[in-house]
């Protein structure tokens, strides 16, 4: 499947390309042969010691400067980057994290792009400024960007050597900060949110030397999920019988609405507003159900190769279907059609039949359209309760796979006969982290809503295939604000 390929997880590999851009060692010499074994290094060897502060904070806020944000990339990019072309200050808040049951997320903040072409254009920002005294600084900061990097949990050594390798625990690669001459810091911290910020505080105490300061999980959740949904344009998405179709979300319509969070285990929020909202349900058959069950029964080594099978597989050699009950009819009479699945692996048990006689290709079709059909109906259960009609569904067991999109979507559709809409967002995994960044400063998004990201557009005007329909966007950005750091 193609776009499962596009958006792997970091690997050793991708960290050691980071390290030959940004850390340019030269291998011979012996100070770089250090350097080089620390950002290599594995669980066992520390990276060095801070001699740096990470979160400096000045008189003078840095400010998060949105206007003109946008995602970078076409429509089917995983995990886009967010241009920032406006940003002119150097916010120090570099880096938030979200460490999950499954996955941990990185947001950081970067100046540039790509060296040679920014250079250029700091050069010239130099020479039109009069600047030639070498300093870093002294430029001023044309446009940043947010960065979406995650790693498996199991692997956060690789995690943590990454941070390192780009200095994102010291204000980034081009901070006064992790110059040999800077001052150490003893109280540099991280924003960290996930349970993970507990368990893991310690080795990144002893590893980057840093604080990680806990931001609740729900709280980053709804902050990650309000951010996108106000600043983000082409961010919210509809995805029915494999049709995407974005939506433009009227600001003043936003609320309420179900956030459903599906990572390792599901979360149901009921979101009211800026920090107010209330967890209404939850269910621990989720996303490391479908993970864990499908290694166990696949032998599958990665979770994109088990979703890969599904879709090539048949699942009604081992889901037991409506028609098998009823001879090939359909239950008209309370709506169920011969092809419904009546019963998720209930043909597993009428036959004579070990697991090794079923495709593993069809178990894990079996295992997905199971959980994310359970998924869809506990949440417009939820939504159903609470009067609710727009329901949002991240985390990074979607990873923007159409089928269980089109699951989650027919169950909501369904069962609420078509009054309640499933929406997906592009950076499905990430709110956590994303609210965790905001933390930073916690009045920031306040901030945005004054100054209004209004866009007088209907809920469910959808962008297809290159046009907009409905009435025109007008200059949304032009209306986008600051958020302060
Ligand atoms: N590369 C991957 N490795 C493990 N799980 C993955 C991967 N990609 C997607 N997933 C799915 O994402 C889920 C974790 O989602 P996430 O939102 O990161 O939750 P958590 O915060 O619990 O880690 C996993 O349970 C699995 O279903
Ligand atoms: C405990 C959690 C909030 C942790 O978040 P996660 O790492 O799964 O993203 C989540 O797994 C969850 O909501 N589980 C469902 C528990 C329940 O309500 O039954």
């Amino acid at each position: 499947m193609a776009g499962l390929r596009d958006d792997p997880i970091l690997e050793t590999n991708d960290i050691k390309e980071e390290k030959r851009e940004e850390v340019s060692l030269d291998k011979n010499k012996p100070q770089d042969k250090e350097k080089e074994r620390d950002i290599n290094n594995n669980s066992n060897n520390m990276a060095p010691p801070p001699t740096g502060n990470s979160i400096h904070r000045s008189g003078s806020r840095p400010q998060l400067d949105l206007s003109k944000a946008a995602i970078q990339g076409n429509s089917e990019e995983r995990d886009p980057t967010i241009l920032l072309p406006n940003q002119s200050d150097d916010i120090s808040s570099h880096l938030a994290l979200d460490i999950g049951g499954s996955l941990i997320k990185l947001v950081y903040f970067s100046r540039h792009e790509d060296r040679s072409s920014d250079d250029k254009r700091k050069k010239n920002v130099k020479e039109r400024l009069g600047i030639s005294n070498g300093n870093r600084r002294s430029y001023p900061v044309l446009g940043g960007r947010l960065h979406f990097v995650k790693f498996e949990t199991h692997k956060i050594n690789e995690c943590i050597d990454f941070i390192y390798s780009k200095r994102l625990h010291r204000g980034g690669i081009d901070s006064h900060s992790w110059l040999p001459d800077a001052p150490a810091n003893e109280n540099a911290i991280i924003k960290a949110t996930g349970g993970g910020a507990y368990k893991f505080a310690d080795l990144f105490k002893q590893r980057l030397g840093v604080t990680l300061d806990k931001e609740d999980e729900m709280d980053c959740l709804v902050a990650g999920a309000n951010f996108l949904l106000k600043a983000i344009r082409h961010e919210a998405f509809t995805h029915m019988e494999g049709q995407k179709e974005f939506v433009q979300i009227d600001q003043n319509e936003l609320f309420p609405y179900l956030l459903v969070n599906i990572g390792s285990g599901v979360s149901m929020i009921k979101v009211d507003g800026e920090g107010k909202f209330q967890r209404v349900s939850g269910t621990n058959v989720g996303g490391g159900t479908y993970w864990g069950l499908g290694r166990l029964l696949t032998k599958c080594k990665s979770f994109d190769e088990l979703l890969e099978l599904s879709q090539r597989g048949d699942n009604r050699t081992i889901d037991m279907l409506v028609g098998d009950i009823y001879g090939g009819m359909d239950y008209s009479k309370i709506g169920l059609s011969a092809s419904t699945i009546a019963s998720s692996f209930g043909k597993a048990i009428s036959e004579n039949k070990e697991l090794e006689d079923y495709r593993p290709e069809d178990i894990s079709l079996s295992l997905l359209r199971m959980i994310s059909y359970n998924i869809g109906q506990i949440s417009y259960l939820n939504a159903l309760r609470f009067g609710l009609k727009r329901i949002f569904f991240g985390g990074f067991f979607i990873r923007g796979h159409a089928y269980t999109m089109d699951t989650i979507s027919f169950a909501v559709q369904f069962w609420s006969k078509g009054e309640a809409q499933a929406m997906f967002l592009r950076h499905e995994g990430f709110l956590g982290s994303l609210g965790a960044f905001m933390s930073y400063e916690k009045h920031g998004l306040d901030d945005l809503m004054v100054h209004q990201l209004v866009e007088r557009f209907p809920m469910g005007a959808p962008y297809t295939g290159g046009k907009i329909h409905g009435p025109p966007l007008g200059d949304l950005n032009e209306k986008a604000s600051k958020i302060v750091f």
